[in-house]
């Protein structure tokens, strides 16, 4: 018996799943035990490692969710907001660490994971990057440090199949702005203006998106008074930082007590 643990990845054949199951399979701290695909996709019954135009990996792509997490220590997730709270449930019933990536989850969706949590290990970030951990940190410490003069506005770019706006790593960015100025993001967040919007009220936090091409992810904090201003910048040019994170967070997760956790918890910061 290996104190390896084993990790399913769902979404396998999506930009991010095809990018964690080659971070797993190159590591030596985690096994690939399962990964799983959406019912109807070409890909399931279909060797791994072959699906992804590479040698075999000896792991079947199934449609099958329950049967893989049973023979696992962890999943990670980069899907959609209903597979993600689907596989919260499944994952739970497994006593697996389900590490999530989605973003776009509504609130509804993000409170709704708190029955799964009472049961196992829930790692959720919108970004598990170190460096955007980070960010979110030094946001934090310059929205306090800094008065309402300077205005805050987020601004973040991202490839062109992406869905969700604002990105989830801008909401983390923007929640960060918020708690320093000990406000609720709720009552500030003014997104994507458009028209004749009047003067930017003093106080809010904006949010911008951009979307082309192959931008892996881009976000600026942008902090504007008169005379002066201050950006702080995150470019992510490989998504296996992402990848790295989320590996880093099912490893952490093994043998914690049941509960809700982000990436600050996982990395310490
Ligand atoms: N937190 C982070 O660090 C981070 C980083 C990158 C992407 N993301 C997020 O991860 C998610 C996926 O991004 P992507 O670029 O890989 O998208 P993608 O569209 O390339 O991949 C999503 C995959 O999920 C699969 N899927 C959907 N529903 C499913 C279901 N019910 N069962 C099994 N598989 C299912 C799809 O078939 C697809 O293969 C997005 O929400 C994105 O914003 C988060
Ligand atoms: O490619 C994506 O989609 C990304 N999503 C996350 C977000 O919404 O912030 C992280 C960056 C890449």
């Amino acid at each position: 018996m290996t104190h390896i643990p084993g990790i399913v990845i769902t979404g396998a054949s999506g930009r991010m799943g095809q990018m964690l199951i080659k971070t797993v399979t190159d590591s030596d701290q985690a096994r690939l035990v399962g990964v799983v695909e959406r019912q109807g996709h070409d890909w399931i019954g279909q060797d791994v490692g072959e699906a992804m135009g590479g040698p075999a990996l000896g792991v079947l792509i199934t449609d099958d969710p329950l049967e893989a997490f049973a023979q696992a220590q962890a999943v990670i997730d980069f899907t959609a907001p209903e597979a993600t709270l689907e596989f919260a449930a499944l994952a739970a019933q497994a006593r697996c660490v389900h590490v999530i990536g989605t973003t776009g989850m509504s609130d509804e969706q993000i409170v709704a994971l708190e029955p799964a949590s009472r049961h196992a290990v829930i790692v959720r970030a919108g970004n598990m990057s170190l460096g955007v951990n980070l960010l979110v940190q030094l946001t934090k410490k310059v929205a306090a440090a800094l008065d309402e003069d300077f205005d805050i506005e987020v601004i973040e770019g991202h490839h062109h199949h992406k869905v969700d706006a604002p990105s989830g790593t801008a909401l983390m960015l923007g929640e960060a702005a918020a708690e320093g100025r000990g406000v609720k993001l709720a009552d500030v967040s003014d997104r994507g203006r458009d028209g004749i919007t009047g003067a930017r009220k003093r106080g809010d936090i904006g949010f911008h998106a951009i979307r082309g091409g192959d931008i892996v992810g881009e976000h600026d904090v942008l902090f504007a008074a008169p005379g002066e201003r201050i950006v702080l910048r995150h470019l992510a040019t490989d998504r296996a930082i992402f990848a790295r994170g989320a590996l880093k967070a099912a490893l952490w997760g093994q043998g914690k007590a049941p509960g809700q956790y982000d990436m600050v918890d996982v990395l310490g910061l």
